[in-house]
């Protein structure tokens, strides 16, 4: 595939080389960005369409603004693959996402441009306003280059959040200069919900571009003090640059909009003139088009947000070879048949309908199924309304983004014992995402919860008996966790029936060692067992099922049984592993002279990689398994002695 002509994007090595590009040149850079990033995109795959949404924006704010000194922030930073290529990463932009590569999303230890990690949402303005706050203390940055301005760039989608209205709230009371770029493309990864996107709505439908573009015209040419100075004809002069925003204005903002995103004139004008005239939170509303400028993203329903790699000529995605569905599928499959039966039965997602496999369930109950939009701190205590009100809610996230609620989980749902079923998806590693999309902490964070049930799916065929099990608990918070992508490819159950709770199972019969499992690591586990087997070792298998409660009676038979128990679980330290060895120690197994050893996560974040890479970094893969069980039944110096 030919790489895209790119004569005027060639010139930039870091964004003080666009100093010399006239504001025509920034129309034909933004055209040349865009093609690059449709190209690099195609080759490795990943976040497209909400790039493409920001390319005149990016062209524009680097043009204006002075990063690194400037404090550019972009909220997620799924679109941040345009800046990167500005940035001083072109020559890298084909390595994205992949293991040693670049990251998806902007990173501190990757670029100074990037001042601010993301990958979840909604945190841009607490960051830039934190930022702002240093600065008007003296603070040069811990890279002490010294601050500038503080620009946070956040979509409509991520305005759903509390934390962004938390920060909004606290910028009007502090006043201090800040810039704020509402990216309002009118989209999430699904069409955005709520009150307030109506409301973002409402004010873009009031506002014909072309008169504000002779307002900002005129601002430019004409605006004299700072506009927070009492200076009347420039405060009149932003007044006509905006038509509404007085949510915004309420909050203690400027508000500067609606203005066409894509439209590089405008968009230069407008910055220029914050930039020169700004002393408060300033918010500008920029309405742009996710997919912007390349057909098979614009009219994709998810207008193209993350992608395979593809043809770029085309626009047709190559597709992985699929030998069993998706635990997704499997999960939101068996919960709408559960509700075929059940009308108490309710799911809720944060935003993420297709993500978790809800989509078709919103569309059959649509009474029952609510997208609450980015807002995981609410759907838990939301879920938490609807159990006490006597419905069986589903609240299914992502184990990382349930992080967001966790005190919610403790204080709204478990302190009252409320019947919540956690759908938790994306459990353990994800690939390509990387470390902040891990689902790295759910086991630990729910197994300490007094009342908690917490299970973990060894294959598709189980999940579906841990949602038939979660559907019948009504006595507690319950929560079931597995992992992104396809299934084992077991055998499904015709008729799945409850798991009795605290109950794991033996699955394969062995002595001398015991491998011990929780969740996905079991059919390495299985593999290990063969290999040790050749080895003339028998190893015992078991799925545990469930993290909490143990089933006690199991583990201790497998202490008493074994000389040696190994548990494995594709979770961070002080999860599973922690709990079984809690028990065996009050249980007096080790002064029997049990030899044990926990085979979890590593005590680091893993960056983006495969996810067979990953398990190798975490050492989570079979041989790892069968090298652990040879080095605690001390198999070298036996095979010495021998
Ligand atoms: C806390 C959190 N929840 C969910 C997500 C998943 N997510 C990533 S991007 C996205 C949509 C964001 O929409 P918007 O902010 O409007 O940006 P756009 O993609 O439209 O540019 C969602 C839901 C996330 N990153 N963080
Ligand atoms: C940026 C973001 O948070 C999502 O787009 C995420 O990358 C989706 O991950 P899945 O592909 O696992 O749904
Ligand atoms: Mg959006």
């Amino acid at each position: 595939m030919s790489r895209p002509s790119t004569p005027l994007l060639d010139r930039i090595r870091t964004p003080a080389d666009m100093a010399e590009l006239s504001d025509s040149d920034l129309r034909h850079l933004a055209d040349e960005l865009r093609a690059e990033t449709i190209s690099a995109v195609s080759e490795t795959g990943g976040h497209l369409g909400a790039g493409l949404g920001v390319i005149e924006l990016t062209v524009a704010l680097h043009a204006i603004f002075d990063a690194p000194r400037d404090r550019l922030i972009w909220d997620v930073s799924h679109q941040a693959y345009p800046h990167k290529i500005l940035t001083g990463r072109r020559d890298r932009i084909r390595t994205l996402r992949q293991e040693g590569g670049l990251s998806g999303f902007t990173k501190r230890a990757e670029s100074v441009f990037d001042p601010f990690g993301a990958a979840h949402s909604s945190t841009s303005i607490s960051a830039a306003l934190g930022y702002a706050a240093a600065r008007d203390l003296g603070g040069r940055g811990i890279d002490d280059a010294g601050i500038g301005d503080c620009i946070a760039v956040i979509g409509d989608g991520a305005m759903s959040a509390g934390m962004a209205y938390e920060a909004m709230n606290n910028a009007g009371h502090l006043d201090k200069r800040l810039i704020v770029i509402l990216n309002d493309n009118e989209m999430s990864i699904a069409p955005p919900v709520g009150a307030m996107s109506s409301y973002l709505s409402r004010l873009y439908a009031g506002a014909p571009f072309q008169e504000l573009k002779s307002a900002a015209k005129e601002a430019v040419n004409f605006l004299p003090g700072p506009f927070r100075e009492g200076a009347k004809r420039a405060k009149d002069v932003l007044k006509h640059m905006a038509v509404g925003g007085t949510l915004f204005e309420e909050l203690g903002f400027s508000y500067v909009g609606p203005i066409d995103g894509h439209d590089m004139e405008q968009l230069l004008a407008v910055l220029r003139t914050v930039k020169s005239r700004a002393d408060g939170p300033v918010l500008i509303h920029a309405i742009t088009k996710k997919g912007k400028g390349y057909a098979p993203a614009e009219s994709a329903a998810d207008r193209g947000h993350a992608t395979t790699k593809f043809d770029a000529v085309t626009g047709e995605k190559s597709k992985a070879k699929s030998n069993a569905p998706s635990y997704t599928s499997v999960f939101a499959k068996a919960l709408t048949g559960l509700a075929e039966e059940d009308k108490r039965i309710c799911a809720v997602t944060a935003a993420m309908p297709d993500g978790t496999g809800l989509s078709g369930f919103l569309e059959r109950f649509a009474d029952r199924g609510f997208d609450v939009g980015i807002a995981e701190q609410h759907a838990v205590t939301f879920a938490a309304g609807l159990a006490a009100g006597g419905m069986r809610p589903f609240c299914a996230l992502y184990s990382t983004f349930l992080q967001r609620g966790y005190d919610q989980v403790v204080h709204d749902v478990a302190i009252q014992r409320l019947p919540v079923r956690f759908a938790i998806d994306r459990a353990g590693l994800v690939g390509a995402d990387g470390a902040t999309h891990a689902g790295a902490f759910d086991v630990a964070y729910l197994s300490n919860l007094p009342g908690f049930v917490v299970m973990a799916a060894a294959d598709e065929a189980e999940l579906v008996r841990m949602v038939a099990t979660a559907a019948a608990h009504d006595e507690g918070p319950i929560a079931f966790r597995f992992p992104r992508g396809e299934g084992v490819g077991v055998e499904m159950p015709a008729d799945p029936q409850p798991l009795e709770i605290g109950k794991g199972r033996i699955v394969r019969e062995g002595r001398g060692v015991a491998l011990l499992s929780l969740g996905t690591r079991l059919q390495p586990a299985l593999k290990a067992a063969e290999a040790l087997a050749a080895r003339g070792i028998e190893a015992t298998v078991a799925d545990a099922r469930f993290a909490k409660p143990l089933d006690r009676e199991m583990i201790l038979g497998l202490a008493r049984d074994h000389d040696a128990l190994i548990t494995i679980e594709e979770g961070a330290v002080g999860g599973f592993g922690s709990h079984v060895a809690q028990l065996l120690a009050d249980e007096g197994a080790f002064d029997a002279g049990l030899k044990f050893r926990m085979m979890t996560l590593p005590d680091s974040f893993i960056d983006q990689a495969s996810m067979e890479a990953m398990y190798r970094v975490a050492k989570l893969g079979a041989e790892d398994i069968e090298a652990k069980a040879l080095e605690v039944l001390d198999v070298a110096a036996i095979e010495r002695r021998a």
